[in-house]
Formats: C-alpha cells, structure tokens, sequence
C-alpha cells in the first residue's frame, strides 16, 4: 500500500475514500465541541458512518465491532443527558441551584451534587455559624436572608444564592464570622466532611462545586467592594 501524500490527494477524487475521511473530520469536530450535547450527536453520527465505512467499503469486523460499541456507548449518554435536562424534575430548593449554574455544567453532576445536600428550613435568629467555632455544613441559600457579622460588626447580608461556610470548607478552619437568619429561610445543607470525601472520588461533582462557591465568591467579593465604596 502506498502511503505517500501525492497517493493521498490522489485519493480525493475517489468518493469512497472521501467519506472514509469525512467519518475521520466528524469525530475530529466531535471533540472541539464544548457542549456535550453535541460532542455526543457528532460522535454518534461519525461513528454510524464509519460503521457503514467499515462494514461495506473496508471490510473490517473488528473495526466495525469496535466502532458499534462507540455509538452505542455514545447513545446512551445521549440519553442520560436528556434524562436529566428534560424529564428529571427538580424541587424548589434544587431548582433555584440548577439555575444559577452555567450552562457548560452538565445536569447529571448537578443532580449527584444534589443528591448529596439536605433541603431544610430555618427560623430567625437561629445561627448557622459561629465565629471562631467548627462548621459542619456547607449551606446555600434557596430563600431568605441571613446577617453575617464578625467581631459585632455586620460584614454581609446574604440571601439567595449564596453559600454560608464555604470559608471554612475551603480552609479547614473554624468560622470567620457568625452567620445569622433575619427571615425564614430555606436552605440546602451539604455535610462538609460528607462533602470532602463525594469530591475527592468524582471530577465532575469538584467541578460542579468550584464553579457553583467561585461564582458567589466573587459575588460577595464585588458586593463588600460596593459596601466599602459607599459614602458615609
Ligand atoms: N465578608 C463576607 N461576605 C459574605 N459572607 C461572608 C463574609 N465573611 C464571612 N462570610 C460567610 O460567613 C461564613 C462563616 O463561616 P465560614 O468562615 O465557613 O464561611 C463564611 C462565609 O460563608
């Protein structure tokens, strides 16, 4: 076989070989798409080709075999995308969460994510942290406000969409400030331990939470620099 490159142009006006390298620039294009949805669509149409490829043009069952598994397996997570995009229901709490996040996270890591959290209810004046004292949880805020204060002074109002404790967590250290709730609140609470330990197996769910406490991060970040810039 002549593997030279005037061979391979000469190839081009063959439209059998062609199609052999348009299975090839599918699945190239496959991977520079940055939505799963359609890195998925363009794998399985690249491979659906390139099974035809080998089973007709080729003849080459191992190649053939390998290349139905490949769709196959690429179906299927096709599937579970749309599962959770279109047909798994959310509650209130795990709504307001799934929303904020962009959209480039799938929503099979939020849902394990999810999974993992506790929808509570808090009264006023309870407190969710202490300064200077431990924190079990990591907290977001689905609905209500929560003070936040430190050394008698009031650092923060939070409300939904932030997180509370997530210091802490980041640190391992004890609260830097102590968080309060003003008005009924409902919160999704996440063991912080629990926590550590889901994300130290599973990429996805450490993706899924980094993006979810640098958003807000730089959230509170911003609001503080507007506070500090009042005048008065
Ligand atoms: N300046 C601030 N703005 C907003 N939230 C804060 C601020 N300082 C502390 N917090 C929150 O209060 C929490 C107290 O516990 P952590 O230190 O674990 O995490 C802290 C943050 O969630």
């Amino acid at each position: 076989m002549d593997f030279s490159l005037p061979e391979l142009l000469r190839g081009l006006s063959n439209p059998v070989t062609l199609f052999g390298h348009f299975t090839y620039a599918l699945l190239i294009i496959s991977m520079l798409m940055r939505s799963m949805v359609w890195l998925r669509v363009l794998a399985v149409v690249s491979g659906s080709c390139k099974v035809i490829y080998r089973a007709f043009f080729l003849v080459d069952p191992v190649s053939v075999f390998w290349e139905a598994i490949f769709t196959i397996v690429n179906i299927i997570q096709l599937i579970l995308i749309w599962y959770y995009q279109y047909r798994h229901r959310f509650d209130a709490e795990e709504k307001h969460f799934a929303e904020q996040m962009p959209r480039g996270i799938d929503r099979s890591s939020i849902r394990r994510f999810l999974a993992l959290g506790t929808v509570t209810a808090l009264d006023p004046d309870m407190e969710m942290t202490r300064q200077g004292q431990a924190v079990a949880d990591l907290t977001y805020i689905a609905e209500g406000i929560v003070k936040v204060e430190a050394d008698g002074k009031l650092l923060a109002i939070c409300g939904p969409g932030d997180w509370i404790g997530e210091l802490s967590f980041l640190s391992g250290r004890e609260a830097t400030a102590t968080a309060t709730v003003v008005k009924p609140t409902r919160v999704i609470r996440f063991n912080q331990q629990r926590l550590h330990t889901a994300i130290a197996r599973d990429a996805a769910l450490r993706r899924t939470l980094e993006t979810a406490l640098n958003r807000n991060l730089a959230g509170k970040l911003t609001r503080s620099n507007a506070m500090g810039a009042m005048p008065g």
